[in-house]
């Protein structure tokens, strides 16, 4: 079997008496996408927070590709291809959606040397910038300001920045929150398609999508995960249709 993308073993991290992870041992394959789901306050963000390196867990490891990340912060991790998405903060809306683009490219390239190029002509960024957009469908609407996108059409341009940015893996975070039907479904199809680019750890409150994507589903309450299994194996755990499916099914 193939060595785990992320590999996270015995995470622990509380907020005064609170244990929001407890003794979380979770993995990541290539070409999978894991769905993480739970109850509200079960311990989700907290987990994606510690992976991507914003919150330092109090005890445990998170290794990515084989090395440990665990000390490392948000940029380091990032420089080495762990991509957390569906952070629209991260996307400046008055710049186009190829100049977000592009300045990821440029950010994955270390930018010190261009600094006498105009961004906009400089084809070692346009090239790999326009490449991204089209991957996630956007190129035509690539010359918009990104404030003129849709909902579902920032998403996408989230997961163009993350290609660009040389993700070996992404954590997305609710990608189908706030999304109609449609989007939902558009989303759902490409997510299938883009876990043979680079795996995906998901966290999702619509069943529905998780249920149709999840190659494996852990799943979390008070902190602790209560079962990891296939979709039919989640389905079918009385310990998880007690504590969270219940009404899902
Ligand atoms: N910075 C913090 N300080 C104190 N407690 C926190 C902090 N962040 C989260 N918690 C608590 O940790 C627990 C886990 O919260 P978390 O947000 O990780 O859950 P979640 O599964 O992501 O919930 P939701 O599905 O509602 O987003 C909750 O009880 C929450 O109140």
């Amino acid at each position: 079997m193939a060595e785990p993308v992320l590999q996270i073993s015995n995470l622990v991290k509380s907020f005064g008496a609170l244990r929001a992870t407890d003794d979380v041992t979770l993995d990541l394959y290539p070409g999978e996408i894991h769905a993480l789901i739970g109850p509200n306050g079960a311990g989700k963000s907290t987990l994606i927070h510690q992976i991507c390196g914003t919150h330092a867990p109090n005890s445990g490891t998170i290794r990515f590709m084989g090395e440990d990340i665990t000390q490392l912060g948000v940029a380091a991790r990032a420089r080495k291809g762990l991509g957390r998405t569906f952070q629209i903060s991260s996307i400046a809306p008055e710049f186009s959606a190829l100049r977000n683009v592009m300045l990821a490219v440029q950010a994955r390239q270390g930018s010190s040397f261009r600094f006498f190029k105009p961004v906009r002509s400089d084809k070692s960024l346009t090239e790999p910038a326009m490449a991204a957009l089209e991957r996630v469908g956007l190129a035509s609407r690539a010359t918009l300001p990104v404030a003129e996108l849709s909902h579902g059409e920032r998403r996408q341009l989230e997961i163009a920045i993350a290609l660009a940015l040389g993700s070996r893996a992404f954590l997305l975070d609710e990608p189908m929150a706030g999304m109609g039907p449609e989007g939902s479904r558009a989303l759902t199809s490409f997510l299938a398609d883009l876990k043979q680019e680079a795996p995906i750890l998901l966290v999702e409150h619509d069943m529905d999508a998780v249920f149709a994507l999840a190659d494996r589903i852990s799943v979390l309450v008070y902190g602790k995960i209560i079962a990891t299994g296939s979709v039919e194996d989640i389905r079918r755990d009385p310990a998880v249709r007690t504590a969270y499916l219940g009404d899902h099914d």
